[in-house]
This record gives structure tokens, sequence and C-alpha cells, in this order.
């Protein structure tokens, strides 16, 4: 790892970790425990995951409900992506608000579970992530991507490509949600 910073929201961490290019192409460390222990992600993984995505694709805004709640930590391994993760801890001082990076190769975001995570494509996308707990398709949640009252700068929303998933998700305000501050 290169660095660590907290965002905005100081649940959420950015990571930058080093890409080692030569004349074959390049090596990255994605994450190692005792590094990112030390700077504050305090959670093993239990599943990794890989999605690819083509320019403008959306996916999100998704979230576990307890007790499969996921903490993430995401990152880009080639393309670039707009992600967003907003807090959805009822009582938290950052409730329904949300940080927004341009993730790609060399960062990685710490997301914690409480928040609701999503993403938009830039370019032709493959993006890898760790997450704390198993897919649990019982708890699997979303929340409106373009909930106006989330105030979300997406940099497409005209050209936002979505799962049929995703286009029915209710606004934040009536989505399922068993988040307290703190967690
Ligand atoms: C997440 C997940 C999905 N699936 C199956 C369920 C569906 O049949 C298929 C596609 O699932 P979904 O449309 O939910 O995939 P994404 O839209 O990429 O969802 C993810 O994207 C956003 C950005 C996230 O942060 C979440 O981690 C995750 O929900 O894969 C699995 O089998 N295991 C899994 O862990």
């Amino acid at each position: 790892m290169a660095g660590a910073r907290r965002l905005e929201i100081p649940d959420l961490i950015l990571f930058e970790y080093k890409i080692f290019e030569d004349e074959r192409g390049f090596f990255a460390e994605l994450w190692k425990r005792g590094e990112y222990l030390a700077a504050g992600l305090p959670y093993d993984f239990v599943q990794v995951n890989l999605s690819y995505s083509r320019p403008y694709v959306v996916r999100g805004l998704h979230y576990q409900l307890k007790p499969s709640e996921q903490g993430k930590l995401v990152t880009v391994v080639r393309g670039r992506v707009y992600d967003v993760a907003v807090d959805i801890r009822r009582g938290s001082p950052w409730f329904g608000k949300h940080v927004a990076v341009e993730l790609a190769p060399g960062r990685a975001l710490w997301i914690p579970p409480g928040f609701a995570h999503g993403f938009q494509a830039l370019e032709e996308t493959l993006f890898l992530y760790l997450v704390t707990k198993e897919f649990d398709p019982q708890r699997d949640r979303c929340a409106k991507w373009d909930d106006p009252a989330l105030g979300i700068r997406w940099p497409a929303p005209e050209k936002a490509i979505l799962s049929q998933k995703d286009r029915s998700c209710p606004p934040l305000a009536e989505a399922e949600n068993n988040f307290e501050y703190p967690i």
C-alpha cells in the first residue's frame, strides 16, 4: 500500500496501492492484511467478486441487511469508474450523504457495513472487490441510484445502462434498512 486517507465521511478510507510496471505489464498488491488492519480497515474478507461493465453502466445502489451486512474493499483492475458510497445508518450525522471518488487501477475504497454502494463505468471496466460477508440473496437490497434526495452527480445519467432490478429500486426513504449508527 502506498497511502491511505479517510474521506469526508470518515468511516470511508481511500487507499493508494503501488503498481509495478515493466515491459511485461504490471503487478500490484490489492490487499495485504497487516497493512490494511494497521491503516484502520478492521476486517477480514470471505468473498472476492469481479464484474465487467460496458461504458456508462450503473450498478447500485446496493447493500445487504444485517446480519449479512457487507464491508467492501473495491478497486478497478482495468478501466475507470465514478464510485459512490451512501451512508444509510439511521442516526448517523451523515445519513443520506454520499462520497464519490473516481477509481482506476492504483486506488481502492474501503466501504464499511452501513453504506449503499454503486458506480458508473466511465469506460469498459473490470471491477474487483473483497467483501466481509458472503452474498445473501434474501438480504440483498437496493436504493434508487438517481434518487433526487441523494443528489448524486453521476457523470452521464442520460447514458446509464441499468439492470431490470436497478431500474426498480425504491428511494432511500422507502428502502428496507436495519442499520443504526454507530454500527
Ligand atoms: C453480488 C452478487 C451477485 N450474484 C449473482 C446474482 C445475480 O444473478 C447476478 C448479478 O447480480 P447483481 O445484478 O446484483 O450484480 P451487481 O449489479 O454487480 O451487484 C453488485 O454491484 C454493486 C456495485 C455492489 O456493491 C454489490 O456488491 C453488488 O450488489 O450475480 C452472486 O451470485 N453473488 C454475489 O455476490
